[in-house]
């Protein structure tokens, strides 16, 4: 039998608790009440052709983690795909990650969940999985290994932490509880024990990036609005041109096709330098407004930045070395990301201060034409780049969606 998480905290208690609160609310309205639905029972579908986790709204929390694959046995990493597979599709819908779950296995046994998210509502949770370049050779992969999966190469003005910085697997978690999500990796990491070890993970919060266009904007850790221009989920053209990998693109990918590149960024930012900055610098710098974040061409927050528009004195209202002006499309080829990055803070530093920035996370059709040009950009002339210093790095491509009885990786191993 599979219970839900809900389930295992008494469905005949909970059910006379929701019967109650209806029955009362019910009563004073004068009528029969629906509950107002909750945020937090929403699941998204496991199976598609596309995994979830990218397109779908993004959610609050993050917990990324990269692995190390400590085997050189094909069919042992095989197994373990398989096996995240079927715990990937019960945590995404609030289950327990195994049959047993927490507490209903063997009592002289490890149980099969870790039992921390019991009672915890599914919350959103997604689960993204990728695979890194330094995978392929090792398992006689290497004419599989797409051309675009190459290592990104170093950007002026990186400072990397090789311990925060690649892996041969990646696990994107988001879930709108950030318990539901650390569960998750921490179960997945706890099947893989012994053929994989994680290498190194990250926590968000705050979504730095709205993927749907239900979504209001979320704000960074400057206090600006981050995602107003980003691509959307309601725009499958855009999608396709820009974040799903192609059929009949190069050979060495077609077992990839549906899936995407994730290019992953850890990029920490002088959060007391920028508090120490005029409000007419930061906005400068941004090229929008930090109120509204509205172009400084003037309109609203959605208005499309005139790059031509100038003030008093002809000089551009928005700066040509401003952060929105060389990301914008019209500087990069037309080229647009699906960012879906999340704010971190993972404490402070001896000097107290804040160890925070953003984790940015951008799906990409092909990172050589879709993201190292316009980092390459952004690194030698963004002004932004002064308060931004990028200390962890990472490129996977990300597997198609799975189908009923398929499994993660299929198309590339089996
Ligand atoms: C290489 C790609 C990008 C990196 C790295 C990056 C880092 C980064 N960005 C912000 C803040 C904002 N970015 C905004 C827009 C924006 N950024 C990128 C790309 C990268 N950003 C793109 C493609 C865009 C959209 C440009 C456009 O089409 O207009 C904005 C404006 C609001 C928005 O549209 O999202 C902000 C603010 C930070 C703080 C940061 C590194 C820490
Ligand atoms: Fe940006």
């Amino acid at each position: 039998m599979t219970l839900s998480r809900r389930g295992l905290i008494g469905a005949a208690g909970g059910a006379a608790a929701v019967g109650a609160a209806g029955l009362a609310g019910g009563l004073a309205l004068g009528r029969t009440a629906e509950p107002p639905p909750d945020p937090l029972a929403r699941t998204y579908p496991f199976h598609g052709a596309h995994q979830a986790g990218i397109a779908t709204p993004a959610q609050d929390r993050l917990h990324f983690a990269a692995f190390d694959v400590l085997t050189d046995d094909r069919a042992k990493l095989a197994r373990l795909l398989r096996a995240w597979t079927t715990a990937a599709a019960r945590l995404t819908q609030g289950l327990a990650a195994g049959e047993q779950g927490p507490t209903g296995g063997s009592y002289q046994a490890p149980p099969d969940d870790t039992g921390e998210a019991i009672g915890l509502p599914p919350s959103g949770l997604t689960l993204t999985f990728g695979v890194g370049p330094a995978l392929f050779d090792r398992f006689g992969l290497g004419q599989r290994r797409p051309e675009a999966l190459t290592p990104l190469p170093a950007f002026p003005g990186d400072a990397l932490d090789p311990d925060r910085s690649d892996g041969d697997l990646c696990v994107q978690a988001c879930a709108d509880d950030p318990q539901v999500a650390v569960h998750a990796i921490r179960n997945l990491a706890r099947i893989g024990m012994g053929t994989v070890s994680v290498r190194w993970s990250q926590l968000g919060f705050g979504r730095t990036s709205s993927t749907s266009t239900a979504q209001p904007t979320p704000r960074n850790m400057f206090g600006f609005k981050d995602g107003t221009a980003n691509l959307k989920a309601e725009e499958p053209d855009l999608l396709d041109r820009h974040v799903w990998v192609p059929a009949g693109r190069d050979p060495r990918e077609d077992w990839l096709v549906g899936g995407s590149y994730l290019v992953a960024r850890r990029i920490n930012m002088t959060i007391e330098t920028w508090d120490r900055t005029s409000l007419a610098e930061q906005e400068r710098v941004i090229g929008r407004s930090k109120a509204e974040g509205a172009p400084l061409s003037g309109g609203d927050e959605f208005a499309a930045p005139d790059f031509a528009a100038a003030g008093r004195g002809g000089l551009p209202l928005i700066d040509p070395r401003s952060h929105v002006a060389l990301a914008h499309p019209d500087a990069n080829d037309g080229v647009q990301l699906l960012r879906r990055g999340y704010n971190f803070v993972d404490g402070s530093t001896r000097l107290g201060r804040l160890d925070a920035g953003l984790f940015f996370l951008a799906f990409v059709t092909d990172p050589r034409t879709h993201f190292i040009p316009m980092q390459t950009r952004l690194a030698s002339r963004d002004a932004l780049q002064e308060y931004l210093r990028h200390t962890g790095s990472g490129l996977w491509a990300v597997l198609p969606g799975v189908n009923e009885g398929g499994w993660l990786g299929e198309t590339l191993l089996a």
